[in-house]
């Protein structure tokens, strides 16, 4: 009793408390039809939004409360609503890398979406306990939802290998009746830890219980969520398997894993969506002329497909709802707002470490340059923080993969929640003693040619959706400079900030707010808010930083120090600069028990004081 008049007098929670408010900006509006989908892909931990990015500001409780007034929306029409999830929703912020186990607080939150179907990505698959948290609480937490067509995982208690889920399901919508074959995939991924199998899709495809599937007479749409690009060899196998024998039964894809926004354009009557990355886009589609036995198509016309990238905010949400600030909250979204507002609190995500003089950007800006992330690392955290006490006589070389950093560090409070933003992953240091330095230089040319070089090998180094760099690296092949005033383009508001007001005030004459400005399949008409272009630039896939007391001589031998993650790439590389190493061997740890998240934690305690 207490407790519900307690919550019927706290405050109204939309999005985080410090988040900040979105931005209006000219929306193109939601097309709604027959069969309609909302799709979040590469979410990484993001369930809190951007807390210092106006245009990405809404929480997952936003999303529930959307997804709710959608889907009565659609229904009230006698149309139907499927929400969709494409994996890699760990690893990549404090609410799922702070906590002890990872994860103890994001799934909780996570649940309380009506998810219709999702699946795994990579990032569930890289360790052990991340896979059989899959298998003991997403899968159950979402039981009859989660598919997993190609993904195997040795049992944790009988050792059996079983599938990690369905390998595919077969339902009718709601409204409709619409009778759906849907599949769950992940792309040819092979850096899983060996308590799972990954299937090449190629090979599942081939598979009794996937041909009979596309068999099946009774069908009105083949859906293909996967974790997997939607330009990619894989899903032009399953589009090639099902079309050769189903010349005429739609198919929808959903896919991710490349961080981008994207539309594939398989024919007339077979289409893709990608959604981006950190919940930073709800991707919206919808279908209509689907034949069903209630509404047979008697022209025997192509459906007719619509594609919206949603900018994950208030302002979006409000206007695709036709809601207000207040008939938009849900009971269900507030308390999700307020379950993820109290985990932050539990795990001190907004604990200050230290404040950033300027912003460092991944991709924003040219590398080398000062305003970039991988520049800084290399002129100054890892020559102040790489020593290993046992080697400190020896000059070091350090190499680290661009794809190790996730994301921009903004300038201001940079928190325990900025920590694992900016490189969540637990790698530490390893090292090979007295390598000739342009014997490690020649590695790292090497590298930087990787996936030409070391694909080009008979080595098994991936798919070619994996890279060192970070992964919207391989859909951009060149630089993309926005064809604008270099200075606003930087500009992102801040909470409490002093730039948020672009239809006023010293903004470029088109007044618009920087974001995306996708152009796929279907042209540039995606994004659900109209942005100025933002830039985009190609990193290499390794840095370096000479490590040294004496900096000014080069060395002629050092410890080649690399990044754990990226043993097997060097190895190779290694091979390849006739280096006579066996690295199972003669490798060993640098720095033990340190990863590179702790060393630029420190670094950032030391070095950049708050005012
Ligand atoms: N321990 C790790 C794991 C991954 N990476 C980098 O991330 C890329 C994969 O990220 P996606 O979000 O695209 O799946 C991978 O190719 C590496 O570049 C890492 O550095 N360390």
């Amino acid at each position: 009793m207490l407790l519900a008049l307690l919550w019927l007098l706290r405050p109204a929670l939309a999005a985080q408390p410090s988040a900040p408010e979105p931005i209006p900006a000219p929306l193109r509006s939601l097309e709604f039809g027959q069969l309609n989908f909302l799709h979040t892909t590469d979410a990484h931990g993001w369930l809190a939004g951007h807390l210092q990015e106006p245009s990405y500001s809404a929480d997952w409780g936003d999303y529930v409360s959307f997804a709710t007034h959608i889907r009565a929306k659609v229904e009230a029409q006698g149309q139907d609503l499927l929400v969709i999830d494409t994996g890699d929703r760990v690893e990549g912020n404090g609410l799922y890398d702070s906590s002890e186990p990872k994860g103890l607080y994001l799934s909780e939150i996570l649940r309380h979406q009506h998810i219709d179907l999702l699946t795994s990505g990579n990032h569930e698959l890289y360790k052990q306990n991340t896979s059989e948290a899959e298998f003991f609480t997403t899968v159950p937490n979402f039981r009859g939802k989660y598919l997993a067509s190609n993904i195997d995982i040795i049992h944790p208690t009988t050792k059996d290998l079983v599938p990690l889920a369905p390998r595919y399901k077969k339902f009718t919508t709601k409204q409709q009746g619409i009778r759906i074959v849907a599949f769950g995939f992940l792309f040819d991924f092979t850096g899983n830890y060996n308590n799972t199998v990954v299937q090449p899709v190629e090979d599942t495809i081939k598979e009794d219980w996937f041909q009979e599937a596309i068999r099946d007479k009774e069908v009105d749409l083949f859906l293909v969520i996967g974790h997997v690009p939607v330009h990619s060899p894989e899903y032009q196998a399953i589009f090639k398997e099902i079309r050769g024998l189903r010349w005429d039964i739609p198919i929808q894809f959903f896919g991710g894993h490349q961080h981008i926004r994207d539309y594939a354009q398989f024919d007339a009557k077979a289409v893709g969506l990608a959604s981006g990355r950190f919940m930073e886009t709800i991707g919206f589609m919808s279908i209509d002329g689907l034949t069903t036995d209630t509404q047979p198509n008697a022209m025997g016309s192509s459906p007719v497909f619509k594609r919206r990238y949603i900018d994950n905010n208030l302002f979006s949400y409000h206007h695709h709802s036709g809601l207000d600030g207040e008939s938009f909250l849900t009971e269900k979204g507030q308390n999700v707002s307020q379950l993820i507002a109290e985990s932050r609190t539990a795990l001190h995500l907004d604990q200050v470490y230290g404040c950033a003089p300027h912003t460092l950007w991944t991709s924003r800006v040219k590398y080398p340059s000062n305003d970039s992330i991988y520049t800084w690392l290399e002129t100054q955290v890892i020559p102040d923080s790489l020593k290993d006490e046992w080697r400190s006589e020896t000059p070091a070389l350090a190499i680290v993969n661009t794809g190790a950093i996730r994301f921009d560090i903004f300038q201001g409070p940079f928190t325990q929640d900025s920590t694992f933003i900016v490189s969540p992953f637990t790698s530490g240091f390893r090292y090979i003693k007295n390598v000739p330095y342009n014997k490690a230089q020649l590695i790292m040319d090497i590298l930087n040619k990787q996936p030409q070089v070391l694909r080009a090998s008979q080595h098994d180094m991936g798919s070619p959706h994996t890279t060192l760099a970070p992964p919207e690296q391989l859909a951009y092949v060149e630089d993309t400079v926005a064809d604008r005033d270099a200075a606003w383009d930087r500009r992102i508001p801040f909470r409490g900030g002093d730039f948020q007001a672009p239809l006023s005030g010293d903004a470029p004459s088109d007044k618009l707010v920087p974001g995306y400005t996708t152009k796929d399949d279907a042209g540039t008409d995606g994004d659900d808010t109209i942005h100025s272009p933002i830039s985009f630039y190609r990193v290499p896939n390794c840095i370096q930083a000479l490590v040294s007391a004496n900096a000014s001589v080069v060395p002629e031998t050092i410890d080649l120090v690399y990044i754990e993650f990226i043993e097997r790439y060097v190895a190779l590389a290694a091979k390849f600069a006739q280096l006579d190493v066996d690295f199972s061997k003669e490798s060993d740890v640098y720095m033990p028990s340190i990863t590179f998240t702790d060393l630029i934690l420190d670094w950032v305690k030391e070095h950049w004081k708050c005012e």
